[in-house]
């Protein structure tokens, strides 16, 4: 028997892609989202419930009469820049909010928890690929709210006997295969959406945030991983999930790239020149983040399909240039 699922902050980026893949695998699924970033179009409407993470009541109402199972909790605030000079709001919804959530999950009984992790939690790591076993020591708001999050289910874990499964992810990109569903965040602050609103005339120019980076190239890398790959992991997560189990994982391929090296797949794979400025770093932005996935696929049995850039990069490419203004044509 396929679990019934409550996937809160499902009308998200992450969130509706993983929505449409329990549903094509048949999982029973309900969709929690505020839509104060998610969008009502990127799930099916008979199954969103309109609510936010504070409402204790309606989460707990909605919990009960679906006879929810597992709860996967992709809601939060997500950008690393905007946690440097907003962090009461990223304290709040991640960590005061998640904390609402887990309240009334604790109270039903809910024993497996799948949660939205990030490799930002390592901050500026020593050495590249990460494993898990890197020192957590995030450097900036982001990182921390997520990282205290990890650390209350540990807890809750070991108290409450509450599965749960912390996937750091690295950076997630590209769209769904069919073109059906894609990124659309307003604002728009991740470097491939930016460099495809360039090429489609949306977006004068790109800037690359720092130049003078210890890398090859002298900007920042990082693990680019498609959509689809995170989804999967959430759902082997879900199913694998005993009471009281606690999983760690990165969830990367492994492979990194420069700021330019993604622009330069992105002019390949889209046949444009992209216009770029160089300008100052962005607050927050550790060098060099690549994870050592091989965890994760020997825990939870995953496998990603996207192992090339190029091959993300079309996915993505797919859907913007379709859905020019995202979800709104
Ligand atoms: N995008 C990435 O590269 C990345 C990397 C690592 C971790 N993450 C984490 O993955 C999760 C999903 O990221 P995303 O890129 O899909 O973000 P997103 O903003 O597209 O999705 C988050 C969803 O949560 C909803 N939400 C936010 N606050 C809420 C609240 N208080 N009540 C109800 N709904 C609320 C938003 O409306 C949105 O639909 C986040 O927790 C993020 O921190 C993302
Ligand atoms: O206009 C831009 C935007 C980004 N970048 C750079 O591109 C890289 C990727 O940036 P972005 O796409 O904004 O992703 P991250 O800041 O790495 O953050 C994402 O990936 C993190 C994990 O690395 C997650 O935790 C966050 O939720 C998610 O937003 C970084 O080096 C940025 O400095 C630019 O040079 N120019």
């Amino acid at each position: 028997m396929k679990h019934r699922v409550l996937v809160v902050g499902g009308a998200g980026y992450i969130g509706s892609h993983t929505v449409k893949l329990l549903q094509n695998q048949g999982y029973e699924v309900w969709v929690y989202d505020n839509l104060s970033m998610g969008h009502k179009e990127s799930v099916s409407p008979d199954c969103l419930i309109v609510g936010d993470l504070k409402d204790k009541d309606r989460l707990d109402h909605a919990i009960m009469i679906h006879r929810i199972e597992g709860v996967i909790h992709f809601a939060a605030s997500a950008f690393v820049g905007e946690s440097v000079t907003e962090p009461a709001k990223y304290y709040q919804n991640n960590v005061v909010n998640t904390l609402s959530l887990l309240e009334v999950v604790r109270k039903q009984g809910i024993k497996k928890f799948v949660f939205s992790s990030t490799c930002a939690t390592y901050g500026t790591p020593d050495r590249v690929p990460i494993t898990e076993d890197t020192p957590q020591n995030p450097i900036n708001p982001y990182g921390e709210t997520k990282l205290i999050v990890e650390k209350v289910l540990r807890d809750y874990a070991r108290a409450y006997q509450i599965g749960y499964a912390a996937l750091r992810y690295f950076n997630a990109s590209g769209a769904a295969a069919d073109g059906s569903i894609g990124e659309d965040h307003s604002p728009e602050t991740h470097l491939i959406p930016l460099i495809l609103e360039t090429i489609l005339g949306k977006r004068k120019e790109i800037e690359i945030f720092g130049t003078d980076y210890p890398t090859p190239d002298g900007t920042c890398i990082r693990d680019y991983i498609h959509v689809d790959d995170l989804a999967q992991a959430h759902i082997l997560a879900l199913d694998i999930l005993k009471p009281g189990q606690e999983i760690k994982v990165n969830l990367g391929i492994g492979q990194g790239y420069s700021v330019r090296q993604v622009i330069a797949a992105t002019e390949k794979v889209t046949g444009k020149k992209v216009k770029y400025k160089e300008s100052p770093r962005r607050a927050g932005d550790p060098a060099e983040l690549v994870a050592n996935p091989a965890k994760a696929m020997k825990e939870l049995g995953w496998k990603p399909k996207y192992l090339d850039i190029e091959t993300i990069i079309e996915t993505a490419w797919n859907w913007h240039r379709k859905h020019p203004n995202g979800f709104r044509n």
